[in-house]
Protein backbone atom coordinates (compact mmCIF):
# COMPACT_ATOMS: atom_id res chain seq x y z
CA UNK A 1 0.00 0.00 0.00
CA UNK A 2 0.76 3.77 0.57
CA UNK A 3 4.51 4.69 0.16
CA UNK A 4 4.12 7.74 -1.01
CA UNK A 5 7.40 9.26 0.97
CA UNK A 6 6.40 11.78 3.75
CA UNK A 7 3.43 10.54 4.61
CA UNK A 8 0.89 13.48 4.43
CA UNK A 9 -1.56 12.07 6.57
CA UNK A 10 -0.76 13.17 9.95
CA UNK A 11 1.87 15.69 9.46
CA UNK A 12 0.85 19.30 9.03
CA UNK A 13 0.36 19.01 4.85
CA UNK A 14 3.81 20.71 3.80
CA UNK A 15 3.67 22.86 1.09
CA UNK A 16 3.70 22.46 -2.90
CA UNK A 17 7.15 21.56 -3.25
CA UNK A 18 6.96 18.94 -0.23
CA UNK A 19 3.27 17.44 -2.12
CA UNK A 20 5.74 17.98 -5.47
CA UNK A 21 8.25 15.32 -4.30
CA UNK A 22 5.34 12.95 -3.24
CA UNK A 23 4.57 13.16 -6.32
CA UNK A 24 8.04 12.33 -8.08
CA UNK A 25 9.41 9.53 -5.75
CA UNK A 26 5.10 7.77 -6.87
CA UNK A 27 6.81 7.91 -10.47
CA UNK A 28 9.10 5.29 -8.94
CA UNK A 29 6.07 3.19 -7.40
CA UNK A 30 4.18 3.21 -11.01
CA UNK A 31 7.30 2.53 -13.26
CA UNK A 32 8.71 -0.24 -11.05
CA UNK A 33 4.71 -2.00 -11.08
CA UNK A 34 4.09 -1.55 -14.86
CA UNK A 35 7.62 -2.44 -15.52
CA UNK A 36 7.05 -5.84 -12.92
CA UNK A 37 3.34 -6.52 -15.08
CA UNK A 38 5.02 -6.37 -18.22
CA UNK A 39 6.88 -9.65 -17.39
CA UNK A 40 3.77 -11.30 -18.62
CA UNK A 41 1.82 -11.14 -21.43
CA UNK A 42 -1.93 -10.09 -21.69
CA UNK A 43 -3.22 -13.13 -20.14
CA UNK A 44 -6.63 -12.09 -21.53
CA UNK A 45 -8.88 -14.85 -19.72
CA UNK A 46 -8.07 -13.29 -16.44
CA UNK A 47 -10.34 -10.16 -17.60
CA UNK A 48 -13.45 -12.44 -18.88
CA UNK A 49 -16.13 -12.95 -16.91
CA UNK A 50 -17.05 -16.01 -18.76
CA UNK A 51 -13.86 -17.48 -19.27
CA UNK A 52 -13.38 -18.75 -15.33
CA UNK A 53 -16.58 -19.20 -13.51
CA UNK A 54 -16.26 -19.65 -9.64
CA UNK A 55 -18.85 -21.76 -7.33
CA UNK A 56 -19.59 -19.04 -5.05
CA UNK A 57 -20.33 -16.08 -7.78
CA UNK A 58 -20.09 -17.04 -11.56
CA UNK A 59 -20.68 -13.53 -12.66
CA UNK A 60 -17.08 -11.87 -12.28
CA UNK A 61 -13.77 -12.68 -13.66
CA UNK A 62 -10.85 -13.74 -11.82
CA UNK A 63 -9.06 -10.29 -11.63
CA UNK A 64 -12.52 -8.51 -10.57
CA UNK A 65 -12.05 -11.75 -7.33
CA UNK A 66 -9.05 -10.91 -6.54
CA UNK A 67 -8.86 -6.87 -6.13
CA UNK A 68 -12.19 -7.58 -4.59
CA UNK A 69 -11.35 -10.05 -1.94
CA UNK A 70 -7.38 -8.17 -1.42
CA UNK A 71 -9.11 -4.74 -0.81
CA UNK A 72 -11.95 -7.20 1.62
CA UNK A 73 -8.52 -8.49 3.45
CA UNK A 74 -6.53 -4.62 2.69
CA UNK A 75 -9.63 -2.85 4.54
CA UNK A 76 -9.71 -5.07 7.83
CA UNK A 77 -6.18 -4.10 8.45
CA UNK A 78 -6.88 -0.55 8.08
CA UNK A 79 -5.73 0.11 5.17
CA UNK A 80 -8.64 2.53 3.81
CA UNK A 81 -8.70 4.85 6.87
CA UNK A 82 -5.71 6.35 5.30
CA UNK A 83 -7.24 9.46 3.20
CA UNK A 84 -4.27 8.26 0.49
CA UNK A 85 -6.12 5.18 -0.39
CA UNK A 86 -9.01 5.17 -2.03
CA UNK A 87 -10.54 1.37 -3.24
CA UNK A 88 -11.85 0.16 -6.17
CA UNK A 89 -15.06 -1.76 -4.85
CA UNK A 90 -15.90 0.58 -1.68
CA UNK A 91 -19.11 -0.99 -1.69
CA UNK A 92 -19.57 -3.28 1.29
CA UNK A 93 -15.67 -3.54 2.62
CA UNK A 94 -15.20 -4.41 6.04
CA UNK A 95 -13.96 -2.01 8.90
CA UNK A 96 -10.86 -1.90 9.78
CA UNK A 97 -10.17 -4.32 13.11
CA UNK A 98 -7.70 -2.08 14.79
CA UNK A 99 -9.26 0.97 16.00
CA UNK A 100 -8.08 4.39 13.67
CA UNK A 101 -4.74 6.45 14.99
CA UNK A 102 -5.20 9.74 15.75
CA UNK A 103 -4.65 12.20 13.30
CA UNK A 104 -5.79 15.52 12.27
CA UNK A 105 -7.84 15.18 8.73
CA UNK A 106 -6.02 17.21 6.17
CA UNK A 107 -8.27 16.86 3.55
CA UNK A 108 -11.91 19.51 3.05
CA UNK A 109 -14.70 16.39 3.92
CA UNK A 110 -16.27 17.26 1.15
CA UNK A 111 -13.73 16.44 -1.46
CA UNK A 112 -11.63 13.92 0.52
CA UNK A 113 -14.21 11.03 -0.51
CA UNK A 114 -14.13 11.65 -4.57
CA UNK A 115 -12.93 8.37 -5.94
CA UNK A 116 -12.78 7.99 -9.74
CA UNK A 117 -11.43 4.08 -9.58
CA UNK A 118 -13.81 3.00 -11.80
CA UNK A 119 -12.23 5.11 -14.44
CA UNK A 120 -9.00 4.18 -14.21
CA UNK A 121 -9.75 0.41 -13.92
CA UNK A 122 -11.63 0.66 -17.32
CA UNK A 123 -8.58 3.25 -18.96
CA UNK A 124 -5.99 0.58 -17.19
CA UNK A 125 -7.56 -2.88 -18.80
CA UNK A 126 -8.97 -1.05 -21.73
CA UNK A 127 -6.13 1.43 -22.78
CA UNK A 128 -2.82 0.93 -20.54
CA UNK A 129 -2.83 -2.97 -20.57
CA UNK A 130 -2.69 -3.46 -24.33
CA UNK A 131 0.44 -1.13 -24.61
CA UNK A 132 2.47 -2.69 -22.15
CA UNK A 133 2.23 -6.16 -22.27
CA UNK A 134 2.64 -8.59 -25.02
CA UNK A 135 0.00 -10.73 -26.83
CA UNK A 136 -0.53 -13.57 -25.49
CA UNK A 137 -1.36 -16.15 -22.71
CA UNK A 138 1.35 -17.88 -20.26
CA UNK A 139 -1.32 -19.33 -17.55
CA UNK A 140 -0.15 -17.45 -14.83
CA UNK A 141 -3.02 -15.68 -13.64
CA UNK A 142 -3.25 -15.14 -10.15
CA UNK A 143 0.74 -13.77 -10.08
CA UNK A 144 -0.78 -11.26 -13.29
CA UNK A 145 -3.93 -10.76 -10.77
CA UNK A 146 -1.21 -9.50 -7.80
CA UNK A 147 0.65 -7.29 -10.35
CA UNK A 148 -2.32 -5.74 -11.71
CA UNK A 149 -3.40 -4.90 -8.67
CA UNK A 150 -0.36 -3.25 -7.53
CA UNK A 151 -0.26 -0.94 -11.05
CA UNK A 152 -4.00 -0.34 -10.09
CA UNK A 153 -2.90 0.75 -6.40
CA UNK A 154 0.11 3.44 -7.63
CA UNK A 155 -1.85 4.56 -10.25
CA UNK A 156 -4.80 5.29 -8.28
CA UNK A 157 -2.75 7.03 -5.15
CA UNK A 158 -0.86 9.19 -7.84
CA UNK A 159 -4.28 10.70 -9.17
CA UNK A 160 -6.01 10.95 -6.14
CA UNK A 161 -2.95 12.77 -4.76
CA UNK A 162 -4.70 15.54 -6.59
CA UNK A 163 -6.92 16.58 -3.56
CA UNK A 164 -3.34 16.88 -1.65
CA UNK A 165 -2.08 19.01 -4.90
CA UNK A 166 -5.34 20.98 -4.73
CA UNK A 167 -5.88 21.76 -1.14
CA UNK A 168 -2.15 22.99 -0.68
CA UNK A 169 -2.96 25.87 -3.79
CA UNK A 170 -6.21 26.61 -2.15
CA UNK A 171 -4.45 26.81 0.81
CA UNK A 172 -1.45 28.97 -0.66
CA UNK A 173 -3.98 31.33 -2.36
CA UNK A 174 -7.69 31.25 -1.92
CA UNK A 175 -8.34 34.73 -3.06
CA UNK A 176 -7.43 33.25 -6.66
CA UNK A 177 -9.57 30.12 -5.94
CA UNK A 178 -12.56 31.43 -4.48
CA UNK A 179 -14.40 33.26 -7.32
CA UNK A 180 -14.09 30.68 -9.57
CA UNK A 181 -15.25 27.84 -7.00
CA UNK A 182 -18.55 30.62 -6.45
CA UNK A 183 -18.81 30.34 -9.96
CA UNK A 184 -18.39 26.61 -10.62
CA UNK A 185 -16.37 27.59 -13.58
CA UNK A 186 -14.26 24.50 -13.64
CA UNK A 187 -11.98 25.85 -16.93
CA UNK A 188 -10.91 28.67 -14.58
CA UNK A 189 -9.87 26.19 -12.07
CA UNK A 190 -8.14 23.91 -14.38
CA UNK A 191 -6.17 27.35 -15.68
CA UNK A 192 -5.16 28.19 -12.25
CA UNK A 193 -3.74 25.17 -10.77
CA UNK A 194 -2.11 24.00 -14.33
CA UNK A 195 1.59 24.50 -14.84
CA UNK A 196 2.59 23.52 -18.20
CA UNK A 197 6.11 23.77 -17.76
CA UNK A 198 5.91 21.21 -14.51
CA UNK A 199 4.07 19.22 -16.55
CA UNK A 200 6.57 18.84 -19.47
CA UNK A 201 9.48 18.01 -17.24
CA UNK A 202 7.55 15.61 -15.46
CA UNK A 203 7.06 13.95 -19.08
CA UNK A 204 10.74 13.99 -19.81
CA UNK A 205 11.59 12.46 -16.12
CA UNK A 206 9.13 9.78 -16.33
CA UNK A 207 10.03 8.75 -19.73
CA UNK A 208 14.28 9.18 -18.07
CA UNK A 209 13.42 6.76 -15.21
CA UNK A 210 11.49 4.17 -17.52
CA UNK A 211 14.46 4.00 -19.44
CA UNK A 212 17.31 4.21 -16.80
CA UNK A 213 14.43 1.50 -14.28
CA UNK A 214 14.00 -0.81 -17.31
CA UNK A 215 17.16 -2.19 -18.65
CA UNK A 216 19.40 -4.87 -17.73
CA UNK A 217 22.71 -4.51 -15.63
CA UNK A 218 26.05 -6.26 -16.31
CA UNK A 219 28.61 -5.39 -14.01
CA UNK A 220 30.85 -5.91 -16.74
CA UNK A 221 29.24 -3.88 -18.90
CA UNK A 222 29.38 0.55 -18.30
CA UNK A 223 28.03 1.20 -21.24
CA UNK A 224 24.12 0.15 -21.81
CA UNK A 225 23.98 1.94 -24.68
CA UNK A 226 21.62 -0.94 -27.05
CA UNK A 227 20.02 -2.33 -23.67
CA UNK A 228 16.08 -3.15 -24.55
CA UNK A 229 14.14 -1.46 -21.91
CA UNK A 230 11.51 -3.83 -20.00
CA UNK A 231 8.93 -0.89 -21.14
CA UNK A 232 8.97 0.87 -23.81
CA UNK A 233 9.84 4.66 -22.46
CA UNK A 234 7.74 7.12 -24.49
CA UNK A 235 4.82 4.85 -23.32
CA UNK A 236 4.98 5.79 -19.73
CA UNK A 237 5.60 9.58 -20.72
CA UNK A 238 2.09 9.42 -23.17
CA UNK A 239 0.83 7.43 -19.97
CA UNK A 240 1.55 10.60 -17.64
CA UNK A 241 0.92 13.06 -20.31
CA UNK A 242 -2.52 11.73 -21.96
CA UNK A 243 -4.02 10.51 -18.64
CA UNK A 244 -2.13 10.37 -15.40
CA UNK A 245 -1.96 13.91 -15.22
CA UNK A 246 -5.23 15.04 -16.61
CA UNK A 247 -6.58 12.69 -14.16
CA UNK A 248 -5.16 14.50 -11.26
CA UNK A 249 -6.10 17.41 -12.36
CA UNK A 250 -9.41 16.18 -13.08
CA UNK A 251 -9.62 15.66 -9.34
CA UNK A 252 -8.56 18.70 -8.33
CA UNK A 253 -10.88 20.53 -10.38
CA UNK A 254 -13.40 18.57 -8.65
CA UNK A 255 -11.77 18.51 -5.17
CA UNK A 256 -11.91 22.59 -5.23
CA UNK A 257 -15.43 22.46 -6.21
CA UNK A 258 -16.38 20.84 -3.21
CA UNK A 259 -13.75 22.96 -1.26
CA UNK A 260 -16.25 25.66 -0.12
CA UNK A 261 -19.16 23.40 0.87
C1 LIG B 1 0.19 18.32 -9.66
C2 LIG B 1 0.23 19.59 -10.02
O1 LIG B 1 -0.81 20.22 -10.75
C3 LIG B 1 -0.90 20.08 -12.13
C4 LIG B 1 -0.85 18.67 -12.46
C5 LIG B 1 0.35 18.08 -12.62
C6 LIG B 1 0.49 16.60 -12.50
O2 LIG B 1 -0.50 15.89 -12.45
O3 LIG B 1 1.64 16.14 -12.37
C7 LIG B 1 1.47 18.84 -12.88
C8 LIG B 1 1.42 20.19 -12.96
C9 LIG B 1 0.17 20.91 -12.86
O4 LIG B 1 -0.24 21.30 -14.13
C10 LIG B 1 1.36 20.45 -9.73
O5 LIG B 1 1.21 21.66 -9.87
O6 LIG B 1 2.40 19.90 -9.32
Amino acid sequence: MGESGGNVVDKNLGNLETVRESLIRQEDSIIFSLIERAKHPINSPLYDDKKMPFADDSSVSLFHFFVKESEVLQSKAGCYTSPEENAFFPENLPPPLLPPLNSTPVLHPPGASININEKILNLYIETLLPLIAAKGDDGNYAVTAASDLNCLQALSRRIHFGKFVAEVKFKDCPEDYIPAIRAKDKDALMKLLTFESVEERIKKRVEKKAMIFGQDVDVQDNDNKGNKCKINPSVVSQLYGDWVMPLTKFVQVEYLLRRLD
